[in-house]
């Protein structure tokens, strides 16, 4: 039995929800281009689960479902107030999902319907929770979810209690349609690896927000802004990235495990981050953006994947840098409840072997003569 680090290159499920083909990816089969081009956060949602864009009245009815779920029980609310100020905002979300559980009736209910309710809760709940860790944390009082409004919208109108300008709306709407699934990543494999046990919903789920948290997975848009504050300008910028990479130290936002030859979801996010510079009439974070770009791929050969012009993104959209993952996790959660789904539809344990490379032949040795 030989192991391969990181399971590279092994296929270790059957799917029909989203596939990378030659640096092509699709949901359904529907080109991720096509969709960020033209369809909805909560038609990709319904996509993810259903196998088929809605129409009018399945997409409204889904609507109505996200607008009755959104809102979160009063007892978590008063969790969250219980939780530390300078809380690390996944781990927040990873505890509040897994709380939410205990709050869900259907919660144990192990039936496709009680299933497929609770990933439309689920998806529904998520934006609530974040915007209300993120202003708890602020010392402010949560913003109940509105009525009758997009997921993006109303996750924007949550933190802030403001209305959301049309162009916010519309970029974070195009952000949650690129990020909404991705084959077997590391946290989808971690959903369906404890949903394969029989566990439920909300323990795959938090598993899931666990898996993401990673900087060498959806943490990595929050390094990347880390990144662009240290730098500081565009005259820092040489240097800084010369220092890491003669460091050998990794670039956050750069390299994939699949895609060889670029992110099909970067350039998007790259063409967002320019208009919102453009829009704004400050385009630094953006130049700054590329020109780490020219440099990593010129010298490493490395391409930007879907983590690195999120960044300036949702900075650009007046979003605070700890919220970046979990607004990854908003999204993605109709991905990886479309994968428990799948999962559970055809199931066996997952349950794969290790190469043993410890000691061997060893005798149990009393205390006394250790
Ligand atoms: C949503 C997402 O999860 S997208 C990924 C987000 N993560 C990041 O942006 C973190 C930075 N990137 C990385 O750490 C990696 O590229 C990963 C985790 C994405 C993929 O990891 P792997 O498939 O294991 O790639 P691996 O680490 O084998 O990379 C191959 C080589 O490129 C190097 N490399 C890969 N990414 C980077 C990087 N961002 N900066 C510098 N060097 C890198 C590795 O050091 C390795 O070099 P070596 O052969 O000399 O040791
Ligand atoms: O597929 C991966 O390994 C990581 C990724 O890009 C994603 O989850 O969107």
């Amino acid at each position: 039995m030989t192991a391969t680090k990181g399971l590279e290159g092994i296929v270790a499920a059957t799917s029909s929800i989203s596939s990378i083909v030659d640096g092509v990816l699709t949901y359904r089969g529907y080109d991720i281009d096509d969709l960020a081009a033209n369809a909805c956060f909560e038609e990709v949602a319904y996509l993810l689960w259903f196998g088929k864009l809605p129409n009018k009245a399945e997409l409204d009815q889904l609507n109505k479902s996200f607008s009755e779920y959104a809102p979160i029980p009063d007892e978590l609310i008063a969790q969250i107030k219980l939780y530390p100020r300078d809380l690390n905002t996944m781990a927040a979300l990873r505890s509040a999902v897994s709380a939410l559980g205990l709050y869900d009736a259907q919660a144990e209910d192990d039936s496709q319907e009680a299933n497929e309710n609770k990933a439309v809760k689920l998806q529904a709940q998520l934006p609530t929770i974040v915007a209300a860790i993120s202003r708890i944390r602020e010392g402010k009082e949560p913003i109940a979810p509105k009525q009758g409004v997009s997921i993006a919208e109303n996750f924007l109108y949550m933190l802030t209690g403001e209305e959301p300008s049309e162009t916010a709306v519309k970029a974070l709407d195009q952000a949650l349609v690129l990020h909404a699934d991705h084959e077997l990543n590391a946290s989808t494999f971690a959903a369906r690896v404890t949903v394969a046990t029989l566990s439920d919903i909300y323990s795959g789920v938090t598993s899931a927000i666990g898996a993401l948290k990673g900087p060498l997975h959806g943490g990595a848009n929050e390094a990347v802004m880390k990144m662009l504050n240290e730098i500081g300008s565009k005259e820092n910028l040489e240097a800084y990235i010369q220092q890491k990479l003669d460091n050998r130290e990794k670039i956050m936002g750069f390299g994939h495990r699949v895609y060889k030859n670029g992110d099909p979801r970067a350039k998007h996010l790259q063409k967002m981050s320019r208009e919102l510079g453009e829009q704004n009439e400050n385009t630094e974070l953006y130049e700054m953006s590329v020109r780490i770009e020219e440099l990593i791929t010129g010298q490493k050969g490395l391409r930007p994947n879907v983590d690195f012009y999120s960044a300036s993104v949702y900075t650009q959209l007046g979003i605070q840098r700890d919220l970046f993952t979990p607004i990854f996790a908003i999204s993605r959660v109709s991905g990886w409840t479309a994968h428990i789904l799948e999962q559970l539809a055809d199931n066996r344990i997952i349950r794969p072997r290790a190469e043993y490379t410890g000691p061997t032949t060893q005798k149990y040795i009393s205390i006394e003569n250790r």
